[in-house]
């Protein structure tokens, strides 16, 4: 089916709502298909079974917070020794996503979806979160081409190329990620207050296409999903729950849905044999989330400045906190039987430059077979250019599927928190600065026009590398910090910053183009981006303090007439 999505008319019609449910985003034919009675009800259902519990776990974020920044720092939990030392297993990997090797992961954009499937890859991680702007138009698309993958019907006409698009008859098994616990979906009311978006992603796409995608995708298994940055084990009980209730509602078998956590907060570190432990009936691995992670320790000693990063491209997975986070990863998984998947080079083709365009492939090479060698099971591509690379890595693996079994990492149990808390080493520049700066605002001001995921002088730039650049400048500037280079003392301040910001405005205009730049929304979201990184208290997270920006509610009175 190709997706055609109506033209904006206020006051047509509204969405069949079950009590206490109100729909405020725009009113679609299309999608009123996917936000049914029955699929709505459903959502609202974990909505009211598990709100009191998501509120108390975000709570506890805010209390850990507290203890951060009043000097703590993150570290094993003595009370749950017995879950690290005990000899449990997770349930067996479910055949179907057995080899795992190349994962590509992106927006669930229409073409995309069709390309990612197409694209020889294993698994295909579609994304609700660091690679979409969650608009309410991004969102319910996204759930349309999700249904139509699925069923397998989903095809796409690029009508600039006359370029139809459809499936092949092999395709990548399907991953889909919700929204983190802490995103609101503004534009659903359930009993007055907003959504938790992440119940809303799993809830629609779960009710709409579980019975298909056991039968053609997950050979009895699945629905197969990716959970994102949680920051303790009492977030994935949650997630356990959801889905046990979500089985029962169906009437499959409990266990039958799959999912990989991404381990992407400093605190989940401390975490990842309890995190396994909640779900290990509906588990099938961990993921190096590498960019959210640093994002994560930043963030975490945001009121530590002993434990300042250097310039954000100096942060590889070379350095030793984050080398010992993915062997101990490994190390975990490999003892619960389940998949140590790997994580995302930020390079991607770069189709003018022949020289850069295999400097770049070169270092994604180099950063996939320290994966393999390391142990991971997997790994994740951001384009469908860098699939061949990956697989050849990966081909170190030889015929077998993973290597749950034959990469132990026994070795990795000697890792310490003083190895995964070790302060990366290496300058913080002024160049440092002004990249943080443009990236920072060009990557905001796609979001607010509805990408995710841009293109950024020849990388990957999504919600958490953004973040990065965010809370990096807000610490460097919090705490007066002594740039290397010039030999000459300057500091960080807010008068430098607000040069800098000006300075880099201007090379972004005329990167981009007069045109361009007028059009855009680079000049608000120099604004947001500016207030954010001088800003007294750290925001907690950057999608979550613009989000009032891409809501648009549908016309109450008009939906009335
Ligand atoms: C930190 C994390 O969470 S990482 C995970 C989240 N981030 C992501 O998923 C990023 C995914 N990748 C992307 O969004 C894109 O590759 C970008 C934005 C980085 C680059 O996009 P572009 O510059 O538009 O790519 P480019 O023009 O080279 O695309 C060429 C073709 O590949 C396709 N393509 C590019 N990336 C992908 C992808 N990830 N999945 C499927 N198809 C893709 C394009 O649709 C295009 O197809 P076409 O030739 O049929 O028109
Ligand atoms: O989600 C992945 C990450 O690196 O962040
Ligand atoms: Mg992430």
């Amino acid at each position: 089916m190709e997706l055609e999505t109506s033209v904006y008319r206020p006051n047509v019609a509204v969405y069949d709502s079950p009590d206490g449910v109100e729909v405020r985003g725009r009113y679609d034919q299309v999608f009123a298909k996917i936000l049914t009675r029955d699929a709505l009800g459903f959502v609202a259902e974990l909505q009211r079974e598990f709100r009191g519990h998501v509120r108390y776990a975000m709570e506890c974020r805010r209390e850990a917070k507290r203890r951060y920044n009043s000097g703590a720092v993150p570290g094993f939990d003595p009370s749950t020794k017995f879950i690290r030392d005990g000899e449990w297993v997770c349930a067996s990997v479910p055949p179907s996503v057995a080899d795992r090797r190349v994962e590509i992961t992106g927006p669930v954009e229409r073409k995309m979806i069709i390309n990612a499937l197409n694209s020889g890859a294993k698994v295909f991680m579609a994304d609700f979160e660091d690679a979409l702007s969650p608009s309410w138009e991004n969102l319910m698309r996204g759930q349309v081409n999700l249904k139509d993958a699925v069923d397998g019907s989903i095809t796409f006409h690029d009508k600039a190329r006359n370029k139809v698009y459809k499936l092949n008859d092999q395709v990548a098994k399907l991953f889909v990620r919700p929204r983190g616990w802490h995103l609101p979906e503004a534009h659903i009311l359930i009993d007055g207050e907003p959504a938790i978006g992440c119940l809303v992603d799993f809830g629609l796409y779960f009710f709409h296409n579980y019975a298909k995608f056991r039968q053609t995708q997950g050979s009895g298994f699945g629905p197969f999903f990716y959970l994102p940055k949680m920051e303790h084990s009492r977030e994935a009980k949650i997630w356990n729950s959801v889905f046990e209730r979500a089985e029962k509602m169906a009437g499959i078998e409990r266990g039958s849905i799959r999912a990989t956590v991404l381990i992407e907060t400093l605190p989940a570190v401390f975490q990842m044999n309890e995190i396994l432990y909640e779900l290990r009936d509906h588990s099938v691995g961990l993921n190096c989330g590498r960019w959210d992670y640093i994002f994560s320790y930043v963030k975490t000693f945001q009121a530590h400045p002993d434990r300042l990063l250097p310039d954000r491209v100096l942060v590889g997975m070379g350095q030793h906190f984050m080398r010992s986070y993915s062997d101990l990863l490994i190390r975990t998984c490999h003892k619960r039987g389940v998949h140590a998947m790997g994580g995302m080079a930020a390079q991607i083709p770069i189709r003018d430059d022949p020289k850069a365009n295999e400097m770049a492939l070169d270092l994604v090479k180099k950063d996939k077979l320290r994966e393999v060698r390391a142990g991971h099971d997997g790994t994740w591509a951001a384009h469908p250019g860098l699939i061949p690379i990956c697989m050849d890595a990966f081909s170190h693996m030889g015929n077998n599927p993973n290597q749950i079994k034959s990469m132990k990492r026994d070795d990795a149990s000697a890792i310490t928190e003083e190895d995964l808390l070790q302060i990366p080493r290496g300058v913080r520049t002024l160049e440092g600065l002004r990249l943080n700066t443009r990236v920072g605002i060009q990557y905001l001001a796609a979001w607010l026009t509805g990408s995710g995921s841009v293109p950024l002088y020849n990388l990957m730039e999504d919600a958490a590398t953004a973040e990065i650049s965010r809370v990096q400048n807000w610490q460097w500037i919090r705490y007066g910090v002594e740039l290397d280079g010039d030999g000459l003392g300057v500091r960080v301040s807010k008068e430098l910053f607000g040069r800098v910001v000006e300075e880099e405005m201007e090379r972004v205009e005329k990167e981009v183009g007069k045109d361009k730049f007028k059009k855009g929304m680079y000049k608000e979201a120099c604004k947001m981006f500016t207030k954010q990184c001088t800003a007294a208290e750290l925001d907690d997270f950057l999608t979550l303090a613009v989000y009032d920006h891409i809501v648009a509610h549908y016309p109450i009175n008009a939906s009335r007439l």
